[in-house]
C-alpha cells in the first residue's frame, strides 16, 4: 500500500506543472517540439524489418552505434560482435548464425554461419558489383564522365579474367613468377647468407615485381627506371580506406595519391605503346586491354582504370606469403616433418647440371599431389592469417536457408556481410583432437594452434570416403580466403604456384635464421582494416630480421620452376 505522502505527492506535481505551463508556455512548446522532432528521426533512421527476416540486434548507441563500432574495430567489428554475443548469458551455447544491424536507415545483415554462408553465395540476387560501381571512380581518381563506360565493362571484365587465368596462360603466369622468384634464390650464394632487415617488405617487393613481370613481360612497367616505385603499390593500398571514404585524401593520403599518380602514369605509357598486345603479357592483361579499348577507352585513361590489376593481384599475396614463411620458419620440427614429405618429389626432379652440380626442376601444376603437407601448410596459414569479410549488396529480395530448417528472408538493398574472420575460427569447425607438434615461439592469440593436418586429413578422408562428410562440408562452406559463388577469386590458383612453388625451395634448400643463428620468433598480427582480408603484421614487420642462407648439403643445386 502507498504512504499517505506518497499519494498526496502526484496531486501536488500536476498542480504545479499546471502553474509553470500556464506562466512560461515557451519553453514547454520547445521540449514538446525536440522530443517529437527526436522521435520523429528515430523513426525516420530505423528501417523496417519484416519478422522473415533475421533477428533485429540494436547499437547499444540508438541509431549509429553499429556505426560507430565499424569504423573504429574495422575487420575486427564481426568478431568482437560474434564475441560479444556469446559473453550474454541467454545466448552462450548459441550466437545468431545470422542477425539484422540496423546502420542509421540502412540493414546490415551479418551471417556467421556456415551454411548459410553456402546459401547466401549461391544466390545470384546477392552481388559484388554495386560496391564496385561505388567506389571505382574514387578509386581510379577519374571522372564522373570517364566513369560512365564502366558499368557496361563489369561483366565482360569478369568472365575474361576467368578465362584468361585458366589453363595454358595461367601456366605461363605461373612460369613468368616463378622464373623470377627462382633467381633471386638462386642468387644466393652458399657461405653468404642474404640479409634481410624486415622480411614482410622483403616478401613485399619479391611478390611485386614476380607478379607484375607475370602480367606484363618484357615491357613490365615496374621494372627498374620505369617510373615506378615497389613502394608505390602499397603506399597506394595503406590509403585506399581514405581514397574510398573521400576522408580528405588530399591531405591525410598523400603518399597514396603520389603512389597512384606514378602507377597510372607508367600503366598509361604502357597502353599507349601497345605493349599489351606483346606476346609476353599475360592474357588476363591483354584481354582487358582488348574490352577497355572496344569500348573507347585508351592510353593515359586506360592507365588509370587499370591500377585495380595490379594492386589486386599483390595486396593479398604478399602477406599470404609473409606468414607462411614466418609460421614455418618459426617451427623446427614442422620443417623437419615438411622436408622427409618433400623428398620423393625433390628426388624425382633432381638432375646433375655441369654449370653449377645440380639441377632441381619443380613442376608447377602437379603440387598439389607431390606437396600435398605444404599444401595443407598453405591452406592452414591462410585460415589463421585470412580475416576475409565476403561483401554482397541484395538486389531482389531472397531467402537464405541453413539446410536444416531455418530460413531467412533478406530485403533488396541491404547489405551483407558473411564472415570468414568468424568462421575460419570456429571451434566447432577446426578443432583437433590429434597431436600437434607445432607449437611456435611467441604465437599469438590470434594465431591460435596451427594445424596443417586438419586438411591434411580432410583431403585425404575426402579420396577415400571415410570421415564425416557433413562436418566436412561446413569447414568447405565455412572456409572462405578466396570469397565465393560468382566473385570467387580468378587469381587464386596463380597465387596457390607463386606461394607454394617458392615455398618448395626455400623449405628444401634454405635455412631462415634470425640473424643469430636461433629460430625466429612467429611475429604478432596488427588489426586488420575492413578493406583488407588478409592480416598484416604488426608495425610493418618491424623487428622481423632474418637471415636466408643456403642449407649444408644443398649449396649446388639450381632451382627451375617448369608450368
Ligand atoms: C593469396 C592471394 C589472394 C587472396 C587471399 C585473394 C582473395 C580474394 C577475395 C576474398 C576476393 C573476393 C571474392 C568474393 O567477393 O567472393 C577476391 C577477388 C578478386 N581477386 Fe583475389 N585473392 C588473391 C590473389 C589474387 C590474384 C593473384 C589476382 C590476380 C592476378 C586476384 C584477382 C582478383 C579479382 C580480379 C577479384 C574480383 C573478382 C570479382 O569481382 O568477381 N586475386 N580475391
Amino acid at each position: 500500500m502507498a504512504s499517505p505522502s506518497a499519494c498526496s505527492f502526484a496531486p501536488r506535481f500536476i498542480d504545479a506543472l499546471v502553474d509553470d505551463v500556464g506562466s512560461s508556455p515557451t519553453k514547454y512548446v520547445v521540449v514538446a517540439a525536440v522530443s517529437a522532432a527526436v522521435l520523429l528521426i528515430r523513426w525516420a533512421l530505423t528501417p523496417s524489418v519484416d519478422s522473415r527476416e533475421p533477428p533485429v540486434m540494436k547499437p547499444t548507441i540508438p541509431i549509429i552505434g553499429h556505426i560507430i563500432n565499424m569504423l573504429t574495430q574495422q575487420g575486427e567489428f564481426h568478431v568482437n560482435f560474434f564475441l560479444s554475443q556469446t559473453r550474454q548469458k541467454h545466448s552462450k551455447a548459441h550466437p545468431m548464425p545470422i542477425a539484422t544491424l540496423p546502420l542509421a536507415n540502412k540493414k546490415l545483415y551479418l551471417i556467421t554461419s556456415p551454411a548459410i554462408m553456402a546459401s547466401a553465395m549461391r544466390s545470384k540476387n546477392l552481388t559484388f558489383e554495386p560496391f564496385e560501381l561505388e567506389f571505382g571512380q574514387a578509386v581510379a581518381g577519374v571522372t564522373h564522365a570517364e566513369f560512365q563506360v564502366i558499368p557496361g565493362l563489369l561483366h565482360p571484365f569478369v568472365k575474361s579474367m576467368s578465362a584468361a587465368m585458366v589453363g595454358d596462360h595461367l601456366h605461363r603466369m605461373n612460369a613468368s613468377a616463378l622464373q623470377y622468384i627462382g633467381a633471386q634464390l638462386n642468387a644466393i650464394d652458399a657461405g653468404r647468407p642474404l640479409e634481410v632487415e624486415n622480411l614482410y617488405l622483403w616478401v613485399r617487393d619479391l611478390v611485386t615485381m614476380a607478379t607484375t613481370e607475370a602480367l606484363y613481360g618484357e615491357h613490365n612497367p615496374w621494372r627498374e627506371g620505369r617510373g615506378i616505385e615497389k613502394q608505390d603499390i602499397w603506399d597506394f593500398d595503406d590509403g585506399m580506406m581514405l581514397i574510398v571514404t573521400k576522408l580528405f585524401p588530399a591531405l591525410f593520403a598523400r603518399k597514396a595519391l603520389a603512389g597512384r599518380r606514378r602507377i597510372q602514369k607508367a600503366l598509361g605509357a604502357y597502353y599507349a605503346a601497345k605493349h599489351d598486345l606483346s606476346p609476353d603479357t599475360a592474357k588476363v592483361v591483354q584481354n582487358r586491354a582488348a574490352i577497355l579499348r572496344e569500348h573507347g577507352v585508351a592510353g593515359a585513361l586506360m592507365g588509370k582504370f587499370e591500377i585495380g590489376l595490379p594492386h589486386v593481384a599483390v595486396m593479398n599475396t604478399a602477406p599470404t606469403l609473409f606468414w607462411l614463411i614466418a609460421q614455418l620458419a618459426s617451427r623446427p620440427d614442422l620443417l623437419t616433418r615438411l622436408r622427409a614429405s618433400l623428398a620423393p618429389l625433390i628426388t624425382a626432379s633432381t638432375t646433375p647440371s655441369p654449370s653449377c652440380g645440380r639441377t632441381i626442376t619443380i613442376s608447377l601444376s602437379t603440387l598439389e599431389t607431390t606437396a600435398p603437407l605444404l599444401v595443407a601448410c598453405h591452406r592452414e596459414s591462410l585460415r589463421h592469417i585470412s580475416a576475409q569479410v565476403v561483401m554482397r549488396r541484395v538486389i531482389a529480395d531472397t531467402v537464405v536457408t541453413d539446410g536444416a530448417g531455418a530460413s531467412y528472408l533478406l530485403t533488396a538493398g541491404a547489405d551483407v556481410h558473411m564472415a570468414g574472420s568468424v568462421t575460419h575460427n570456429l571451434p566447432s569447425l577446426w578443432s583437433w583432437s590429434g597431436s600437434t607438434t607445432t607449437s611456435a615461439a611467441g604465437a599469438v592469440d590470434v594465431m591460435g594452434a596451427f594445424v596443417p593436418d586438419l586438411f591434411l586429413e580432410a583431403e585425404a578422408e575426402a579420396k577415400d570416403g571415410g570421415g564425416d562428410e557433413s562436418a566436412r562440408k561446413m569447414r568447405r562452406a565455412g572456409y572462405v580466403p578466396f570469397g565465393g559463388g560468382k566473385h570467387l577469386c580468378p587469381g587464386r590458383n596463380f597465387a596457390f604456384a607463386e606461394i607454394v612453388g617458392l615455398m618448395v625451395a626455400l623449405v628444401v634448400g634454405y635455412d631462415i635464421t634470425d640473424g643469430d643463428g636461433a629460430v625466429p620468433a612467429l611475429p604478432r598480427a596488427a588489426k586488420v582494416e575492413l578493406a583488407h582480408g588478409i592480416r598484416v603484421p604488426e608495425r610493418e614487420g618491424a623487428g622481423t630480421r632474418v637471415e636466408i642462407g643456403r642449407r649444408a648439403g644443398w649449396e649446388d643445386v639450381e632451382w627451375v620452376f617448369v608450368a
